[in-house]
């Protein structure tokens, strides 16, 4: 973990090499991944077969490649009553979130008699990946597969890993919930691969979402082009904005819940009270001791752990957060919205005392699948809009191409394309 001052001489340059150190864009795993890419491309299920024993310990073809949709529903009816209702719960309000994202569209005729607009349709295939390296996902499922409903897509496609062939009965149960079409036992970049390119087994989709390891983050980010992708979610990060006046037993907590995800997740502090976060770091310390995620959290927290204490917290920390651009942004403060209202850059900001991160992660409603690695500076968290494209329409008639043709053609002429400016001469007479 590091330990930064704002007011020590070499703040600025640390900070910024905290700010630029981009661990997702890691040329080894750029490297690692391209030649499972290629693999994938080349050899098919043969790859996803080599792959799965070599990464995930099992074989496709003892296991199966597929999970049946019946195996999702005996698991969604097997589930403890608690569990169901929580699992339902999710759904439920993250379903009623993503409906009032669904775009409207245009249809108009402006004052030139012109009409236009634009329809929003559906994709036809989406590959849903459901991360299942070292924890099981099915908050991702939902999050993933309930906007790809809403939006009204036809084919849903889930990748996911079965570590030793074991595969996860709520991740099955979340499949059946959200109303999936396919379970495909495969993982990491050859299951993102298998989906962008196809198989003889898996058939292609045209968007690939959700959330991964530097791998999968990795792999879809080399696959945007061959597909649509939502955009790059990869290992956990959280930025804690705290004061003196909060549970140190409360912000250790929300810090070591993301820490938990990934060795190389982040988790970052900035209180304006050198003393409130050496407490916090202590009991980080004893409560990290007795998770049985210990020993990721442990290492995240060592290797990209950063405290930042800073003079005044509501002059000082937007400007570092903006620049972090982290996934979450927490506000643990009184008055949030006086930070908040500086934030410019961020996945997803919890106010107050009362709103862990974690929550968000569940059961708020918004979606958990959100942009790492600074890329929240340009990308947004997934939405309905992830899977859906707009196609724009034109239509006019001999009086509207009367009052902007001629325009056209002038402009045809200049651009030296005159078969251009023809087409609609020839119309115009
Ligand atoms: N940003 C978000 O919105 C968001 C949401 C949920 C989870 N996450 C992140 O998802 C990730 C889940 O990671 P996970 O590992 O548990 O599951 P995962 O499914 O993402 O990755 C597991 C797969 O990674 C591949 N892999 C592992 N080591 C490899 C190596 N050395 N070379 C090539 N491939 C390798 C294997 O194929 C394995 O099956 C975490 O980083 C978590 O923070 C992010
Ligand atoms: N915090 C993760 C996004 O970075 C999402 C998640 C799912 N389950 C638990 N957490
Ligand atoms: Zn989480």
């Amino acid at each position: 973990m590091q330990l930064l001052r704002s007011t020590d001489p070499d703040f600025a340059a640390r900070f910024a090499r905290i700010v630029n150190d981009r661990r997702e864009s890691d040329a080894d795993v750029s490297r690692v991944v391209g030649d499972i890419l290629a693999r994938v491309r080349i050899e098919g299920d043969g790859a996803l077969r080599d792959l799965t024993a070599r990464f995930d310990k099992h074989d496709l073809d003892n296991s199966g490649w597929q999970i049946s949709l019946k195996d999702c529903k005996a698991a969604y009816k097997a589930l403890d009553k608690d569990l169901r209702k929580a699992l339902d719960l999710a759904a439920e309000r993250i379903r009623a979130y993503h409906e009032g994202q669904l775009p409207v569209d245009r249809d108009h005729v402006d004052e030139a008699g012109v009409r236009l607009g634009a329809k929003w349709r559906a994709v036809d295939a989406a590959g849903l990946y459901v991360p299942g390296g070292r924890a099981a996902y099915p908050s991702s499922l939902l999050m993933n597969a309930i906007p790809a409903k809403v939006a009204g897509v036809e084919r849903l496609a889930v990748v996911t890993p079965t570590p030793l062939g074991e595969v996860n009965p709520l991740v099955l149960a979340a499949a059946h919930l959200a109303g999936v079409d396919e379970v495909w036992r495969v993982g990491g970049a050859q299951g993102v691969a298998a989906l962008a390119y196809g198989t003889a087994t898996i058939k292609p989709v045209d968007v690939i979402t959700g959330p991964g390891n530097a791998f999968v983050a990795e792999a879809k980010r080399q696959l945007f082009g061959v597909v649509g992708i939502d955009m790059v979610a990869g290992p956990s990060e959280i930025l804690v904005i705290a004061d003196n006046r909060n549970d140190p037993d409360w912000i250790a907590a929300d810090l070591l819940s993301q820490a938990e995800h990934d060795p190389s997740a982040q988790s970052i502090l900035i209180t304006d009270d050198a003393a409130f976060a050496a407490v916090v770091e202590d009991a980080l310390d004893v409560t990290c001791a007795d998770l049985s995620t210990n020993r990721v959290a442990r290492e995240s927290w060592d290797d990209f752990g950063v405290i930042i204490v800073v003079q005044d917290l509501a002059k000082e920390a937007p400007a570092l957060a903006n620049r972090l651009a982290a996934e979450h942004v927490e506000i643990a403060t009184d008055d949030p919205e006086a930070i908040f209202a500086q934030i410019r850059h961020a996945g997803s900001v919890f106010l107050g005392r009362h709103t862990p991160e974690a929550v968000g992660d569940y059961v708020a409603g918004p979606n958990h699948v959100l942009p790492t690695g600074r890329r929240a500076r340009f990308a947004s968290g997934l939405s309905v809009l992830d899977f859906m494209k707009r196609t724009s329409f034109i239509q006019l008639d001999e009086a509207a191409l009367a009052r902007i043709g001629p325009a056209a053609v002038a402009l045809a002429h200049v651009e030296g394309l005159p078969a251009h400016a023809k087409s609609v001469e020839l119309r115009l007479k």
